[in-house]
């Protein structure tokens, strides 16, 4: 039976999931890839292995009551049953929060969950929804390893300064500061740049996650130094249902004008504003494109989401003083390549030129001439995940064979 280790990523209505041979190499051995998405409506459950073939797919057709607990028991039961049987030595999770003070990954003890617990309502779309899967393995198989990455760690490296609100010293350090999120993207960003282009690896880049949460991350030597999320994944550019960086004044404005709650406020900020509420149409990338002639409002949604990038862009460089490089990633940067073009245009004043044949290709270098480089890097946050849970076991090794 071949030792496998597990990575989740919970998302809103989805489970990804990777598995790994647990051979302990540098190099993450990937064997399967998939996710079950539709959670809640109607679930699908699909995976590839390591050469993309689809080796196992399942539906549960109007089966709304498949949630997580569902999903990973099937998984378990799939992954017992598949070639010959593999056997779980651990779990890794993308957890959307780790507060001030994870910089790393961490093990899942009970008093560390509820730690991360007591963040949800700095992350109230996301952290409920990480804390889901490890609540149910920890039930399901009790002393089975199970750690958690945090996309707010690989963002521990910005300077303090930009870590920082205008507010009083006391408030900072009660918490209410600059984290950022899509860390666990970002990261794994960063191990590409060297063999993408050496200019990315030492130099001024900035990135595009641009999936359905979106922001950019201002790198210098492929370290974090500023991010558009701040405090919340509510902040910076404007998302698939989020409104992205917005004068506070609104919200009290909400409240106390338009008759809203503070959850009320909250729950509108994080899920009808952006493409969907700027379109009224969709919070997908794909359907306001196809729309954008005929409705005017999915149009103003692209050239608004565009502006956003163009404007926090600009912030970014201010950053970082200059700029060498610029990437997509995630599933607009990724698949979009009109999303693509108009941020290029847009970014023209920075020197980048779009190459719009080898943009249309959609991989590697997808621009031209002596100034700043794009380039199209798909992402892979499990693989970090994987990564930093090796990290972790190995030092965790080392401190108990220099204790014996
Ligand atoms: N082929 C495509 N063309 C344009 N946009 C796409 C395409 N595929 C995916 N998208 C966009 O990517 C979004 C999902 O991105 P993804 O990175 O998978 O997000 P998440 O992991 O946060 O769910 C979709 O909502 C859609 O807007
Ligand atoms: C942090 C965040 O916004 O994540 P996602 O893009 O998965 O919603
Ligand atoms: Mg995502």
């Amino acid at each position: 039976m071949a030792k496998v280790q597990l990575v989740l990523n919970a998302g809103s209505s989805s489970l990804k999931f990777q598995v790994f041979v647990d051979d302990g190499a540098d190099v993450p051995n990937r064997i399967y890839r998939g996710l079950f998405e539709g959670l809640g409506t109607e679930p699908h459950f699909k995976v590839k292995d390591h050469e993309g073939a689809v080796v196992g797919e399942e539906r549960w057709p109007g089966h709304g009551g498949f949630g997580f607990e569902e999903a990973l028991a099937y998984l378990s039961d799939w992954l017992a049953a598949h070639r010959g049987g593999h056997q779980l030595t651990a779990v890794g999770h993308r957890v959307v929060h780790g507060g001030p003070n994870y910089s790393h990954a961490v093990r899942l003890t009970p008093e560390v969950i509820a730690e991360l617990d007591a963040l949800s309502p700095l992350a109230p779309l996301h952290q409920p929804r990480s804390m889901e899967p490890i609540r149910i393995i920890a039930r399901r198989v009790p002393g089975l390893p199970q750690i958690a990455a945090f996309d707010t760690a690989f963002h521990h490296t910005q300077p303090e300064i930009g870590q920082l609100f205008a507010i009083p010293q006391a408030i900072t350090d009660a918490g209410v500061k600059r984290y950022g999120f899509h860390g666990l993207s970002y990261a794994y960003l960063a191990t590409q740049f060297p063999k993408v282009d050496a200019r990315l690896a030492t130099g001024r880049v900035v990135a595009a996650h641009l999936g359905s949460g979106a922001s950019l991350c201002g790198y210098e030597a492929g370290r974090s130094v500023a991010t558009t999320m701040g405090f919340s994944a509510l902040d910076g550019l404007m998302m698939g249902t989020r409104c992205g960086t917005i004068d506070a004044g609104v919200v009290f404005y909400l409240q106390r004008e338009m008759g809203m709650s503070a959850a009320e406020a909250e729950h509108f900020l994080y899920t009808k504003c952006g493409l969907l509420g700027v379109s009224g149409i969709s919070n997908d990338m794909r359907e306001l494109r196809e729309k954008a002639e005929a409705e005017p409002g999915a149009q103003r949604a692209i050239d608004l989401f565009v502006y956003r990038i163009n404007r926090e862009f600009g912030s970014l460089v201010a950053a970082l003083g200059g700029v060498d490089g610029f990437v997509f990633t995630a599933g607009i940067g990724e698949n979009d390549a009109a999303t693509r073009a108009d941020v290029l245009n847009a970014i023209r004043w920075a020197g980048f030129e779009l190459d719009e044949d080898a943009n249309l290709i959609g991989a590697g270098k997808i621009t031209r001439g002596s100034g700043p480089q794009a380039y199209v890097i798909p992402t892979d946050e499990e693989w970090t995940i994987v990564r930093e849970m090796r990290a972790l076991m190995s030092r965790e090794d080392e401190s108990r064979t220099s204790a014996a």
